[in-house]
């Protein structure tokens, strides 16, 4: 089963070429989750969370593999409903009972995203549904080593982000001990983990913040094409690609990375910075769409540059207008974001949108989940942001509300749980 999900995993890749496609997204893993189903539900018996005596769906059946070189949930293509949830250990909680929670959540997502019942007490909220492309992402924040007695091994990659001047952070939803990423094609079937994973935390920890994102369903779209934003903008055109010769480097730690031994653990892991971006989306629809534009540096019907060509052409940077201006702006958010703009960083970026209803005001609660990922958030997320912190046209439509980062480890290997290597290495 694992290597025909690899398998999967391989060849969606290779379809996509970027994981900010989500309508892409849905063909591929129509194309994948139709061969897969079969030997997914095959022999699943009154295990499967499925119940269904009929085929599922393409939607319903895609499978994504919780055992790999990576966890689940980074490379995978954007799902239509996630969760992010934060947790705190309880007090008296250390490292035994971390690793005894580790455990009980991975086998619970191993299980669950095969398609499977919970290994205790489900709740039955998912029954006649297939995975459902669910992943469940796990991470650890600077403050779980000193829970656990493991500061020895936290990597300085880990150590807090700095200041922005525009960060406006409520320290209630930031951070945490823990940090759980739950996606998946089917509300219910997210539910259903997220309700779950929370029961298994028991006495062991408790929920310090909880987030809830959508992006657009597979199928949704004529063609397959990128994911668009609150804002309607196209987001996501620029992210490095899998097929890029780079990219493993880019996402992922090394595994002979350059910290020391103690840090080894965090081979084939990625570090993830989560940001809760609020959008202004009053008066951002109160803008012209020309204005709108050049917030971006790129077209809002087809994510194409101001400078020509289509969504994947590159922008000509240097190119100047009849008004003698850079038809770019210099500062365009595209133009100040893009790699080459700040010594190659890069990240990839895999958000959901969020909506948490309407305020007194009439305005929207709604904007971005952000959630990026790289090997180094010094040469990822903190050198692009310290720049869009000085002068991002965007800037005056967006918030920061809320910040995390977090060491997310490599895959478990084949009868392993989550971050052993941390806590039993
Ligand atoms: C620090 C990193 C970034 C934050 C925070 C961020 C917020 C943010 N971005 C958009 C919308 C778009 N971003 C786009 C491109 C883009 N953004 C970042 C980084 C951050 N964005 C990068 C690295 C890039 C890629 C630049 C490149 O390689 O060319 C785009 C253009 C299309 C695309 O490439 O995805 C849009 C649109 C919003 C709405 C937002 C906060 C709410
Ligand atoms: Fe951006």
């Amino acid at each position: 089963m694992t290597e025909s999900n690899t398998d999967i995993e391989i060849s969606r890749r290779r379809l996509l070429g970027t994981v900010g496609a989500a309508g892409a997204a849905g063909l591929a893993l129509g194309a994948a989750g139709g061969a897969f189903g079969q030997s997914a539900f095959a022999g699943s018996g009154s295990g499967s969370a499925s119940g269904a005596a009929g085929s599922l769906s393409s939607l319903g059946a895609t499978q994504v593999a919780f055992h790999g070189d990576h966890q689940a949930g980074i490379t995978t293509p954007l799902q239509s409903k996630g969760h992010l949830v934060a947790f705190d250990l309880a007090a008296g909680a250390g490292r035994t009972e971390a690793a005894a929670l580790l455990r009980r959540w991975s086998e619970t997502a191993r299980r669950l995203m095969a398609g499977e019942t919970a290994p205790t007490d489900d709740t039955g909220v998912a029954l006649d549904a297939g995975p459902s492309s669910l992943t469940v992402t796990f991470g650890f924040g600077h403050s779980f080593f000193e829970r656990t007695g493991l500061t020895a091994r936290r990597p300085a990659a880990l150590d807090p982000l700095p200041d922005f001047s525009s960060d406006n952070l409520d320290a209630q939803r930031s951070n945490g001990d823990l940090w759980v990423q739950i996606g998946a094609n089917d509300g219910l079937v997210a539910f259903h983990a997220l309700r779950a994973l929370q029961k298994d935390a028991g006495q062991a920890a408790r929920v310090r913040w909880q987030m809830n994102g959508f992006n657009r369903s597979p199928g949704a779209t004529a063609a397959p094409m990128t994911a668009r934003n609150l804002m309607g903008q196209i987001d996501g055109t620029g992210n490095p690609k899998p097929s890029e010769p780079d990219f493993d480097k880019r996402i992922f730690v090394p595994a002979a990375g350059p910290g020391p031994a103690e840090h080894a653990w965090m081979a084939g892991g990625s570090y993830a910075v989560v940001r809760r971006i609020r959008m202004l989306l009053d008066a951002w629809d109160a803008q012209p769409l020309a204005r709108q534009e050049q917030v971006i540096g790129r077209t809002k019907a087809t994510g194409a540059p101001l400078t020509g060509g289509g969504e994947t052409t590159e922008m000509a940077l240097d190119k100047i207008g009849v008004d003698g201006k850079p038809v770019i702006a210099a500062n365009a958010h595209a133009r100040i974001s893009a790699p080459e703009q700040n010594g190659g960083a890069a990240m990839l970026r895999r958000p959901f949108s969020f909506h948490d209803g309407i305020g007194p005001d009439g305005a929207p609660d709604a904007g971005l989940l952000f959630v990026c990922w790289q090997a180094d958030p010094l040469r990822g997320f903190v050198p692009v942001q310290r720049k869009l912190d000085r002068g991002d046209a965007l800037s005056a439509f967006i918030r920061h509300e809320s910040s995390g980062l977090y060491a997310v480890p490599a895959g478990p290997r084949t009868g392993e749980y989550v971050g052993q290597r941390l806590l039993e290495g």
